[in-house]
């Protein structure tokens, strides 16, 4: 697992390292309440003279101006461009008024971006990042509980196309996570929610025990218990950490991240960008992809049913709109896990361990009856 170092007596979780293979790309993802004022997490940032926050409308008004003030003291210009919010605006306009900005004030290759809010506004500010004259740094500043346990951590950046879900995009790693949990404070239930799905999703795929956890623990998180939400950050960024650390470009092993994604991004990507939040679309995915695991022989019954159980209780969606098979069939011929024409499934194989599979279409169309409105 990924090796933690210390971190300042205000964090309430010790700082957790992202092991990417070239050390200078590795980097720390900050866990704890009170980040977004204590000086000691803003410390040590790639140097620049100017630094650009993206933000949308919604979270700015909330936490712009204290980044603003945190940054102050280390660069001499402190810009910002503030996005219209949601998943249907994760596209080429949004990606081109940042760039845009950063063109229009001249800005340098060492300038570095702060993506402040979820992972809409993480995924589109590493993107231009990763183009903006070939590479600036950027550092994730995740304000939702989706945002903290997974997009933020990786280095996955994207915008959505039409036909298929962040396809187009770029690997490009973060210099730093600073994951202020108090931002939860102000999350709306629906994304808190939502969130869950993928804090859920490494039980099945990485750690038996922590889907104990989570099943223990599912009250209190919806609850917004403080120290039960640390712990769920801190446990899916370890995990996280350690698969990305294997496998940063996704040749193997960190597809296991992508368990309920198959079936959940042709949700999104079915129903038009937005309608279904992604943690909605993934929660109800796991729901067929457990079924799928189970209809293969992988797993019995009963596994099927707990997943079910789990992702309804934390308030998901675990009937899939009804969109047609043959629809979700050609929706899920763009997936990027697919090789060869053949839709690839990530499946669960033991708890706590998932591989990937194909399937014959017979056994999709089965799996997609049972569970369609
Ligand atoms: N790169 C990755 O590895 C990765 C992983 C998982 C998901 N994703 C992507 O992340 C996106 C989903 O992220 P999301 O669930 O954070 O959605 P989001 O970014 O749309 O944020 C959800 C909503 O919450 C609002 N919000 C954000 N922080 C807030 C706060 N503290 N208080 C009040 N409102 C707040 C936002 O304005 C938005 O309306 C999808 O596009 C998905 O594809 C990427
Ligand atoms: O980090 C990863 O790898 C993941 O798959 C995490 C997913 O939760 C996330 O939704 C990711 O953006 C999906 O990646 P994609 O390659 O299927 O677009
Ligand atoms: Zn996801």
């Amino acid at each position: 697992m990924s090796s933690a170092v210390a971190a300042p007596a205000s964090h309430s979780v010790p700082a957790i390292r992202v092991p990417i293979a070239l050390e200078e790309r590795s980097y720390d993802i900050l866990i704890g309440s009170t980040l977004l004022d204590d000086a000691a997490s803003w410390q040590d940032l790639p140097r620049a003279a100017a630094a650009l926050i993206v933000s949308n409308e919604t979270v700015a008004p909330l936490y712009l101006e204290r980044l603003r003030q945190r940054l102050a003291s280390q660069y001499a210009r402190v810009d910002s461009v503030i996005l219209p919010d949601g998943e249907q605006h994760k596209d080429w306009d949004s990606l081109n008024r940042i760039v845009d900005h950063l063109l229009a004030r001249a800005a340098d290759r060492k300038t570095v971006l702060f993506a402040l809010g979820g992972g809409v506004i993480g995924d589109m500010t590493g993107f231009a990042a990763a183009i903006y004259m070939r590479g600036v740094p950027f550092v994730q500043v995740p304000t939702t509980l989706l945002a903290q346990v997974d997009s933020s951590v990786g280095g996955k950046t994207a915008i959505n196309h039409p036909r298929g879900k962040n396809m187009i995009g770029a690997f490009y790693q973060p210099a730093r996570v600073i994951a202020d949990m108090d931002t939860l404070d102000t999350l709306p239930p629906r994304e808190l929610v939502a969130g869950l799905a993928e804090v859920i999703k490494y039980g099945p795929i990485a750690d038996a025990a922590f889907l104990d956890w989570i099943e223990t623990n599912l009250d209190a998180l919806l609850a917004r218990d403080k120290s039960a939400l640390a712990h769920a950050v801190k446990r899916s960024c370890e995990i996280k950490a350690w698969v990305v650390g294997q496998d940063e470009r996704e040749t193997g092993l960190r597809a296991i991240l992508n368990f309920g994604h198959t079936f959940g991004h042709a949700i999104e990507t079915g129903l038009g960008y937005g309608e279904w939040l992604h943690g909605e679309a993934v929660g109800c995915g796991m729901v067929l992809a457990s079924d799928l695991s189970v209809r293969l022989g992988l797993m019995p019954p009963e596994f099927l049913t707990r997943m079910r159980g789990l992702i309804q209780r934390a308030g998901l969606p675990v009937r899939a709109p009804r969109l047609g098979v043959e629809r979700y069939l050609e929706l899920m011929r763009v997936d990027k896990k697919n090789e060869g024409g053949e839709i690839r499934f990530v499946v669960i194989e033991a708890l706590g361990r998932a591989g990937m599979r194909g399937a014959p279409d017979t056994l999709v169309a089965e799996v997609l009856n049972a569970h369609c409105d």
